[in-house]
């Protein structure tokens, strides 16, 4: 069994991966002999990290980190300085990668950060966005003014807003999906796959067509990175 962990900004989430299945993991309460390897990603700072990490070497257990590189069995990475792209933004592009072989996809992982990247079908990584995720827009608009006010009872929505908290949300919202629309501009494939992942993922994934959410999507490219890393 293996133990897959994504640090990311705000929360760390684990999973247990078994028989190529993902079964879901209390961290306090981890079946230490059961494990066989730790695979981890972290693009925060972690003191559990830390201490998972210590558990693991306690029971003799490999801790592999997932890495960035310039290519992974034919995937290919669109930054010079490969260590500088977000580890979970690459996570998210292997999985699409795998899962989607000869496809172009622009994948989109809406969290903390909202992060666009674009993937043609030949598995080269053209790049992509870094975006506020759509609370962090809301927030720092009503810290920022004296009249913006949020509410949290009024959702994300298509729509022009006809009252404060109505524009703030849905101008969030619209941000987004234009910067969405504006990278499927960089695909000369007319079939491209939008593949949503994140928090806000399955908000988002609504308004467009030809898409899917993958809520695993960051996960399931920890595996795969192991197993072709492993390979390569
Ligand atoms: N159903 C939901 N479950 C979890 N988060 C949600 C949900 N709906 C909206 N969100 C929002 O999504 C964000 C969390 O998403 P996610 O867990 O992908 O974050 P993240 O960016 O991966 O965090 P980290 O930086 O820790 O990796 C928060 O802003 C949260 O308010
Ligand atoms: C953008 C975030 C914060 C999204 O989690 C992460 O991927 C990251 O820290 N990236 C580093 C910068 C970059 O990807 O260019
Ligand atoms: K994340």
């Amino acid at each position: 069994m293996r133990l897959l962990i994504d640090v990311g900004n705000t929360s760390l989430k684990a999973v247990l991966w078994e028989n190529g299945q993902i079964q879901p993991c209390d961290i306090n309460n981890i079946s230490w002999q059961q494990i066989t390897v730790v695979i981890y990603a972290c693009v925060g700072r972690s003191e559990l990290l830390k201490q998972l990490l210590a558990q693991a070497k306690t029971h003799n257990i490999d801790c592999f980190e997932a890495t960035v590189s310039s290519e992974l069995s034919g995937l290919r990475c669109a930054y010079q300085q490969v260590g500088n792209l977000g580890i979970d933004r690459w996570l998210a592009l292997i999985s699409g990668y795998t899962l989607y072989p000869n496809t172009a996809a622009i994948v989109v992982d809406a969290g903390t950060a909202t992060t666009i990247d674009v993937l043609n079908n030949d598995g080269q990584h053209l790049g992509g966005w870094i975006l506020p995720g759509l609370d962090l827009m809301t927030s720092s608009l009503t810290q920022n003014t004296q009249r913006v006010f949020d509410d949290a009872n009024t959702p994300f929505a298509n729509e022009l807003g006809k009252n404060t908290p109505n524009g703030l949300k849905n101008g969030a919202l619209v941000a987004t999906m234009g910067a969405i629309e504006q990278a499927r501009l960089h695909l000369k494939t007319k079939n491209s796959l939008l593949i949503f992942a994140g928090g806000y993922g399955q908000l988002l994934q609504g308004y467009f067509s030809q898409s899917i959410f993958d809520p695993m999507l960051v996960m399931k490219g920890l595996n795969y990175w192991y197993e072709l890393a492993k390979k390569s």
